[in-house]
């Protein structure tokens, strides 16, 4: 989440940008049987919606205008909407629903709290302001994740080493979970982990265990609310013992680069999801220095960063030898930069 939030919406995965061709606006259609009467569309509106968002400088407006007209229909892009119901009459409400959707998109409310849900890795979450929106580069985070642990499985499965215990899944520590997207997202794919998710947010902590419910994950984890710059409380973060994995999508923007964000940023997601201090590290530092505690040995961190974030991350972790934490892989985003870190605990560790 460093600089591109410029345009964050719309984007997401499985939601596809409509290539349809352009209609005149609002009032599209007359009935074929001699009825005066304008036929109001779906079609027609998202036409309307699109001009006044672009009149008005809302970013992304067509792909905004085409998820609110969907949203309001029972759908969830407007491609997959039948073309027969893209062009028939919507009713009254439907169009009142819409317009005031619009409106607070209007007002530069993000369009995944107008529609109240997002996609991450497949789950649908809920979304609500001002709990930060899971952005596409976190999904790359949350596969760099899958993939060291189908490695471990397979080099398991090689050494005949492979537990049948139930719960034999790596337990996960989520640190700065915001919606629960990757503790959520992991958990539906690693069928066997349990995982503890953190946050020092209220509404966040009330929105990750929401997901949960409606995914029916609660089962495997426990969600914590906790200030980790206040330490670690091992009892509320360590409640089946040390930890498999730390990961943690944490707030690293630079200070000096929070008055470029989009006004859809600002006004409507916590600063406190985002702010990371002069250098952004102010969250990380504490979680690398914290971690050795909640690892076990040779336990693993997983972090996204700020691309200047590797080099200043490296730099740290020499002047602390007594973390006895490594750097084993940095990992590049979808536009080739470099956002993710794999880091590692030596054996022996947790001081
Ligand atoms: C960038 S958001 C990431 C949310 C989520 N991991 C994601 O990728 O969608 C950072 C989150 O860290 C939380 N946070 C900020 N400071 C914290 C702290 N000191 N301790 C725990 N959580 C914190 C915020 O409330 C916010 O939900």
């Amino acid at each position: 989440m460093w600089l591109w939030q410029m345009k964050l919406w719309g984007l997401g995965p499985g939601r596809v940008r409509w290539k349809g061709g352009f209609h005149s606006p609002l009032v599209l259609l007359r009935l074929v049987s001699g009825c005066r009467a304008p036929l109001v569309t779906a079609t027609a509106l998202v036409n309307h919606w699109t001009q006044l968002f672009e009149k008005r400088g809302v970013p992304e407006a067509r792909e905004s205008s085409e998820y609110i007209v969907a949203h309001v229909l029972g759908a969830k892009t407007f491609q997959s909407l039948p073309v027969s119901q893209r062009f028939a009459s919507i009713t009254d409400l439907q169009r009142e629903q819409i317009a005031k959707l619009c409106t607070q998109r209007l007002q530069r409310m993000p369009v995944q709290y107008v529609i109240g849900e997002w996609d991450f890795q497949g789950l649908t979450l809920k979304m609500e302001s001002p709990v930060f929106i899971p952005r596409p580069e976190t999904e790359e985070l949350v596969n760099l994740v899958l993939h060291e642990e189908s490695q471990r499985c397979q080099e398991s499965r090689a050494k005949g080493t492979v537990s049948h215990q139930l719960h034999s899944g790596p337990l996960i520590l989520d640190l700065c979970c915001g919606s629960g997207a990757i503790a959520l997202s992991l958990l539906s794919k690693l069928t066997q982990s349990r995982v503890v998710a953190v946050d020092k947010g209220e509404e966040a902590v009330k929105l990750t265990r929401e997901n949960a419910q409606r995914l029916h994950l609660e089962n495997r984890i426990q969600i914590v609310r906790h200030d980790i710059t206040s330490g670690v409380n091992s009892e509320q973060l360590l409640p089946w013992g040390p930890m498999g994995l730390v990961v943690s999508n944490p707030l690293y923007i630079f200070h000096y680069d929070m008055e470029q964000l989009a006004p859809e940023i600002l006004s409507y997601e916590d600063t406190d999801s985002l702010d990371g201090g002069e250098d952004g590290m102010r969250v990380i530092k504490e979680i690398l220095s914290q971690a050795p505690k909640l690892l076990k040995d040779s336990g693993s961190i997983f972090l996204e960063v700020d691309p200047r974030h590797p080099e200043l991350v490296g730099n740290w972790l020499q002047s602390r030898p007594d973390l006895d934490l490594s750097i084993l892989a940095t990992h590049i985003d979808f536009c080739g930069k470099p956002r993710f870190l794999h880091i590692h605990k030596s054996r022996g560790t947790g001081r």
